[in-house]
C-alpha cells in the first residue's frame, strides 16, 4: 500500500470534495481516500500493483478538477511556479469581485426609486432603464461569475449538483426572468402586472459571493501560517568543511557526513552529531522546550535550532527531507489534510443538501405561484432559497479549525498525526503514564552495589554483570555497563545471551552462568535471596529499582538503580488531576519502587510489575471501565499499549517504535505537553462546534425565511440580495472564527 498526498485545484465547496472522493475511490486499486476542502488536499491510499498516480489524476481530471502530487520533500513543496499561479488566481478574483461590486452598486442605486416606490432626486431615470441594467449585469454574470456557470455545467454533466449549481440556477433564473419584461414590457402591462426586472439581484449576489470568497481565501491562507512559519525556521546556508577548506553552501547541497561549522548566534542547518566543541542551544522552536540545553561532543543537534554561546563542528546525520524539521512539516501537512470524524457528519449533510434545496426551491415556487398567484413573489422567494441554502460554510467548519489547531500544536511542540486524534483528545478521562522515561528521566544510574561475600570478589562479579548487560538494550542495562566501566572493569562478550522480557537477562560469561533481574524472577528460578533481604527492602522503599545478580544459581549481589523524576512531572500531573483526569502509572518495575515514585509525583493508582506483553491489556481494562484512555510512553515495550489506547502519546525523546505507534508526539520530554495537547484539543473542538453552529444557523434559519414562511405572519420576505450577503458572510464568519484559535496559549496551571 502506498500513501500519497495530492494538491487539488478547482474546488468551490464541500460538495466538490465529496465528488472528488467518490471519483478517486472508484479507481480500482484505491484503498482509501479522504479529501480535505480547507487544505485543498486529498490523502490517497492505493495498491501500486493495481493502479498508479496517473490513473488517479485522470479520475480527478474527469471529475472536472486537477490534482498534483505533493512533493516528497515538504520543505520545497510549494515551489515558485505554484505560488505564482496562486497569486495570479487571487489577482483575477480580486479584479472580478471589485468589478462586480461596482456594477452591483450602480444597479442598486438605479433601482432604489423603484424598490422604495418613490422618485429620489439626483438619481437619473436612465439608470433604471432595463436595457442599461442588462448591459451592466451581463458581464457580471458571464465574465466575473462565469466559474459558477462553468462548474454548474460540469456538475450537471456528472448528474450532480454543487454549490455552484445553486448560485448559477439562482442568478440565472433572476437574469432570464428579467429579460422578458425588458424585451416585452407591454405583455406584462396588458396582464395588469408591473414589468419589474431583477438584474440588480443577480449582479449583487455574484458580487457578494465573490467578495466572500476573496475574504475566505485571505483567511484560509492564514490557516497554514504555522507550516510557513516552520519552513521559515530553516537556515538558508551551511558552512561545511570539505578537504580542509570552508565553503558556504545552500543547505540543499549539504550531504550526509559533511562536517558543518556553527558559530554563536547561528542557526543549525541540518541534523547531526557534535564532533568537536560544545555550546548551549535554544531548541524551543522545534521542541517547545524553552530552557536552553547544553550540548557537547556526541550529542545530537537538530536543524533549525539556534546556537547560542559556543562554536562547534558537527557531522550531518540527516539532510533534506529526512531532517527532523522536514518530518514535522510533513506530519503537520498530513494531519491538516486528514478528516475529523465530526466532519463526516457535515459531509453527509452537504451531500443531500443541494438536491434537497433545489426541491424546496421548486416547491416554494409552486406554492407561491398557485396560492398567491404572483410570479414575482414566487420568483423572489425561489431565488432567495437557492442562494441562502448554499452549504459552503458547512464544508469549511471543521477543516479550517483543524488546520489552525494542528499548526498551533506544532508551534507548541506537539505533533498531531491526524484530525481524529485531535478530536478524541478532548474527552480523555484517564491518562496512563509509563514510569521509566516518561515520568522519570530514563537515564538510570547505579547508586548502590552490595555483594553477599564482601569486597573480595566485587570486581569480578561486576565484570560478569557488565559483560552480560552489554548485549541488552534495556535502559537499566546501560546503567550497569556504565557503572562497571567507571570502576575500570574490562568487559567480555557473553555467550548464549537471552533476554527474558519483564524479568531480566541471562547468559554465560567467562564460563560462569550469570543471571540478572527482578526479585520475582529469582524466586521463579528457585534462587534464594534472603541474604540481602533488609538492604533490598530499604532500597526499594526509596524508589530505587533493585536488580539481583546470580552466578551459577547463587545470589551474589544486588544493585540499586535510581532514575530521577523529571523536574516538571509532579506539577504536570497535578495540573492533569485538577483538569479532572484520572492519572495512572504503568510500569514493569516492582511495586514498592513504583509506589515510592508514584508518591513523589502525586499518583495514587499504580499498575506495577506489568510484563511488557500485558501493558496493552491493562489499558484495555481501563477502557472497560468506560473511560477514554490516553497512554503516554517512550519505550519499545510501550508500543502495543500506545496503539491500544484511544489516544497514544509518545515522548519525542523516546524510541522510534513508540513514536510510530502513537497518535500524538510530545517533542520535548516535558509532561506539560499532555496538558497542552488536551487543552488544544478542547479549544479546537469548541471552535469546531461554534463553526458548525455558524454554518448551520444561516441555512437552517435562512431557508424557511427565504421561502417566505414569515410572510403570512409578519409580511417579511427575504430579499435575494440579503440572502446572497448572508451566505457570503457565513463562510467568512466561519473562517474568521477558526483563525481565533491562533490565539491559543497553553495554560499550564490548569
Ligand atoms: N537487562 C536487564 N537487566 C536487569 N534487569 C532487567 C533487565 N531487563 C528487565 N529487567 C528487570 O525487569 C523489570 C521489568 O522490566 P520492564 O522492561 O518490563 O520495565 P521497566 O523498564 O523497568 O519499567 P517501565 O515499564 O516503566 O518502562 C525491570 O524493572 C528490571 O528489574
Ligand atoms: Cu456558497
Ligand atoms: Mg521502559
Amino acid at each position: 500500500m502506498q500513501n500519497q498526498l495530492l494538491k487539488l485545484r478547482g474546488m468551490s465547496c464541500a460538495a466538490c470534495a465529496s465528488t472528488i472522493e467518490d471519483a478517486i475511490r472508484s479507481v480500482p486499486g484505491v484503498e482509501a481516500c479522504s479529501v480535505n476542502f480547507g487544505a485543498e488536499q486529498a490523502a490517497v491510499t492505493y495498491d501500486p500493483h493495481q493502479t498508479n498516480l496517473t490513473h488517479i489524476q485522470a479520475a480527478v481530471d474527469d471529475a472536472g478538477y486537477t490534482a498534483q502530487p505533493l512533493s516528497d520533500d515538504p520543505l520545497t513543496a510549494e515551489d515558485d511556479a505554484e505560488r505564482r499561479e496562486r497569486e495570479t488566481e487571487n489577482r483575477q478574483l480580486t479584479r472580478k469581485a471589485v468589478f462586480s461590486l461596482i456594477m452591483g452598486g450602480i444597479l442598486v442605486i438605479g433601482s432604489l426609486p423603484m424598490m422604495l416606490g418613490l422618485p429620489i432626486p439626483f438619481i437619473p431615470m436612465w439608470l433604471h432603464n432595463p436595457w442599461f441594467q442588462l448591459v451592466l449585469t451581463t458581464p457580471v454574470l458571464f465574465w466575473a461569475g462565469n466559474s459558477f456557470f462553468i462548474n454548474a455545467w460540469k456538475a450537471l454533466k456528472r448528474h450532480s449538483a454543487s454549490m455552484d449549481t445553486l448560485v448559477a440556477v439562482g442568478t440565472g433564473t433572476a437574469f432570464l426572468y428579467s429579460l422578458f419584461p425588458t424585451i416585452y414590457p407591454q405583455w406584462f402591462i396588458d396582464q395588469g402586472l408591473n414589468p419589474d426586472v431583477y438584474f440588480e439581484a443577480a449582479a449583487v449576489i455574484i458580487a457578494l459571493i465573490l467578495l466572500g470568497r476573496l475574504l475566505e481565501n485571505r483567511a484560509k491562507g492564514q490557516t497554514s501560517e504555522a507550516i510557513r512559519k516552520l519552513m521559515g525556521l530553516q537556515a538558508k546556508t551551511a558552512r561545511v568543511i570539505r578537504e580542509g577548506r570552508e565553503y558556504d553552501i545552500p543547505i540543499a547541497e549539504v550531504v550526509l557526513g559533511d562536517v558543518v561549522l556553527v558559530r554563536p548566534g547561528e542557526k543549525i542547518p541540518v541534523d547531526g552529531e557534535i564532533i568537536d566543541g560544545a555550546s548551549t542551544l535554544d531548541e524551543a522552536m522545534v521542541t517547545g522546550e524553552s530552557v536552553p540545553v547544553q550540548k557537547t561532543v556526541g550529542d545530537e543537534v537538530i536543524g533549525a535550532t539556534l546556537n547560542k554561546t559556543g562554536s562547534f563542528k558537527f557531522r550531518a546525520t540527516r539532510v533534506g527531507k529526512d531532517t527532523f524539521l522536514a518530518q514535522i512539516v510533513k506530519l503537520v501537512q498530513q494531519a491538516q489534510g486528514s478528516k475529523a470524524p465530526i466532519q463526516k457528519l457535515a459531509d453527509q449533510v452537504t451531500a443531500w443538501f443541494v438536491p434537497a434545496v433545489i426541491a424546496i426551491a421548486i416547491l416554494t415556487f409552486i406554492v407561491w405561484y398557485n396560492i398567491m398567484g404572483n410570479v414575482t413573489m414566487a420568483l423572489i422567494t425561489t431565488v432567495g432559497v437557492l442562494i441562502i441554502a448554499c452549504p459552503c460554510a458547512l464544508g469549511l467548519a471543521t477543516p479550517t479549525s483543524i488546520m489552525v489547531g494542528t499548526g498551533k500544536g506544532a508551534e507548541n511542540g506537539i505533533l498531531i498525526k491526524g484530525a481524529d486524534s485531535l478530536e478524541l483528545a478532548h474527552n480523555i478521562q484517564a491518562i496512563v503514564l509509563d514510569k521509566t522515561g516518561t515520568i522519570t528521566q530514563g537515564k538510570p544510574t547505579v547508586t548502590d552495589y552490595l555483594t553477599v561475600n564482601g569486597t573480595a570478589t566485587e570486581l569480578h562479579l561486576l565484570k560478569l554483570a557488565g559483560s552480560l548487560e552489554r548485549n541488552s538494550e534495556h535502559p537499566l542495562a546501560e546503567a550497569v555497563v556504565n557503572y562497571a566501566q567507571a570502576q575500570g572493569v574490562t568487559l567480555e562478550d557473553p555467550k548464549g545471551f537471552e533476554a527474558v522480557a519483564g524479568s531480566g537477562v541471562q547468559g554465560t560469561v567467562a564460563g560462569q552462568r550469570v543471571q540478572i533481574g527482578t526479585h520475582r524472577w529469582m524466586q521463579e528460578l528457585g534462587i534464594a535471596t534472603d541474604r540481602l533481604q533488609t538492604q533490598w527492602d530499604q532500597l526499594e522503599s526509596l524508589g530505587r529499582t533493585v536488580v539481583w545478580l546470580a552466578v551459577d544459581g547463587q545470589v551474589e549481589a544486588l544493585m540499586a538503580i535510581a532514575d530521577a523524576v523529571k523536574p516538571s512531572s509532579a506539577a504536570a500531573i497535578a495540573t492533569l488531576q485538577r483538569m479532572g483526569l484520572e492519572v495512572v502509572m504503568l510500569t514493569g518495575d516492582n511495586r514498592r519502587t513504583a509506589e515510592a515514585i508514584a508518591r513523589e509525583v502525586g499518583i495514587t493508582r499504580v499498575f506495577a510489575e506489568v510484563r511488557p506483553d500485558q501493558k496493552a491489556a491493562q489499558v484495555e481494562n481501563l477502557q472497560r471501565e468506560d473511560k477514554v484512555v490516553a497512554m503516554v510512553g517512550d519505550g519499545i515495550n510501550d508500543a502495543p499499549a500506545l496503539a491500544q489506547a484511544d489516544v497514544g502519546m509518545a515522548i519525542g525523546t523516546g524510541t522510534d517504535v513508540a513514536i510510530a505507534a502513537s497518535d500524538i508526539t510530545l517533542i520535548s520530554g516535558d509532561l506539560h505537553g499532555i496538558v497542552t495537547a488536551i487543552q488544544l484539543s478542547r479549544a479546537t473542538m469548541a471552535n469546531i462546534r461554534q463553526n458548525l453552529f455558524f454554518a448551520f444557523i444561516y441555512n437552517v434559519a435562512g431557508i424557511p425565511i427565504a421561502a417566505g414562511i414569515l410572510y403570512p405572519i409578519f409580511g417579511w420576505l427575504l430579499s435575494p440580495i440579503i440572502a446572497g450577503a448572508a451566505m457570503a458572510f457565513s463562510s467568512v464568519s466561519v473562517v474568521t472564527n477558526a483563525l481565533r484559535l491562533r490565539n491559543f496559549r497553553p495554560k499550564l496551571q490548569g
